[in-house]
């Protein structure tokens, strides 16, 4: 086993301050105590319903939020502080992507810019270099050429994540951290994008950590997963094993909920409300079975939110 990161007893805890009193009364545990590893060329899995604690993970591993304590090592150096980070040029070799390309791509820039920018961070390119290398990246995602002076809302969904895409391979990094990167989508869309994350990542042997509360879309992309569940994982397996032969009733439950649809078969447009439909009872399912707030499972889609008001207005 080729491992490229290892993650060791991380926590990560959010002060909670009083207004009043001005000082912390107490913290949200978002990650309590995870370790896993992933491979070289390999796609680790994080599932778990919204406030579990996947993205906090996903931001430490790129150093966006503060371990409270816990390691994180890539190939095998201590990458858990920004002085280790920086000794190493860590970030030009673990990129992220995110749910909604729309705000996480400047309005302001030109898609040259946007892609640009990793780039003018971390090489010395001439403008000619740059242009020549963001040309090739754009064609690398399958976009036109004439993208480059466009702006991120003159295109859709699909597009403005090949887009990200294009500038988190930049800089050859060897992890990109996926947080949901398909869940804005519409599902015709998402089996393009998720195929094509995948084309990708045999072309440059790329490793992801792919965040997602849809279990379809993890078991088309994963080949190990941990389900999290209040900041700590209550199982990891290989995909076979989560899938197959689930041991935690918390998995068993996710499991039984996962869209009908397979991502092979979400290019159909039409599938989508059966799909809704399909979720909104699998929700008032659970509901009514765990006396959990519906409002903890993530909508999917506008309709999705639709569904779930209905089903809170029945429990009122
Ligand atoms: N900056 C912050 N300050 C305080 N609490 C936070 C902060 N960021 C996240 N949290 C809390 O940490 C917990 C985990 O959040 P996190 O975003 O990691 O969950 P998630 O599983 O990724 O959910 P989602 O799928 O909705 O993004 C939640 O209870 C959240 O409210």
């Amino acid at each position: 086993m080729a491992e490229l990161l290892e993650i060791k007893g991380l926590q990560v805890h959010y002060p909670i301050r009083s207004v009043f009193l001005n000082r912390v009364t107490d913290h949200v545990l978002a990650v309590d105590g995870v370790d896993f590893v992933i491979e070289k060329g390999k796609t680790y899995g994080l599932v778990g319903e919204s406030g579990s604690g996947k993205s906090t993970i996903g931001k430490a591993i790129v150093g966006l939020e503060k371990p409270t304590s816990g390691k994180i090592l890539f190939q095998g150096n201590d990458v858990t502080k920004h002085q280790q980070r920086k000794k190493i040029g860590y970030n030009r070799h673990v990129q992220m992507i995110f749910q909604d390309a729309m705000s996480s791509l400047n309005p302001k820039k030109r898609v040259l810019d946007i892609i640009s920018e990793p780039l003018r961070n971390y090489e010395r390119l001439s403008y000619g270099e740059e242009m020549k290398r963001v040309q090739e990246l754009l064609a690398i995602v399958g976009m036109p050429s004439d993208a480059l002076y466009k702006y991120p809302h003159e295109f859709s969904g699909g597009q403005r994540q090949r887009i990200g895409v294009a500038r988190a391979i930049a800089t050859n990094p060897q992890l990109i951290v996926a947080d949901e990167p398909v869940s804005a989508l519409d599902l015709s869309v998402q089996a393009q994008v998720l195929n094509f994350m995948k084309e990708i990542q045999e072309q440059f042997g790329l490793s992801y950590l792919f965040i997602s509360h849809d279990l379809g879309v993890v078991k088309h992309m994963c080949d190990n997963l941990a389900i999290m569940h209040r900041g700590r994982f209550v199982e990891i397996g290989t995909k076979k094993e989560i899938y197959e032969n689930p041991q935690h009733i918390y998995t068993k439950r996710l499991l039984s909920a996962i869209p009908k649809i397979d991502v092979a078969h979400r290019e159909g447009h039409k599938i989508e409300r059966r799909r809704v439909e399909e979720e909104f009872h699998t929700l008032k399912h659970i509901y009514y079975d765990a006396h959990e707030s519906v409002f903890d499972l993530k909508p999917i889609t506008p309709s999705h939110y639709v569904a779930l008001s209905t089903v809170s207005q029945e429990v009122d």
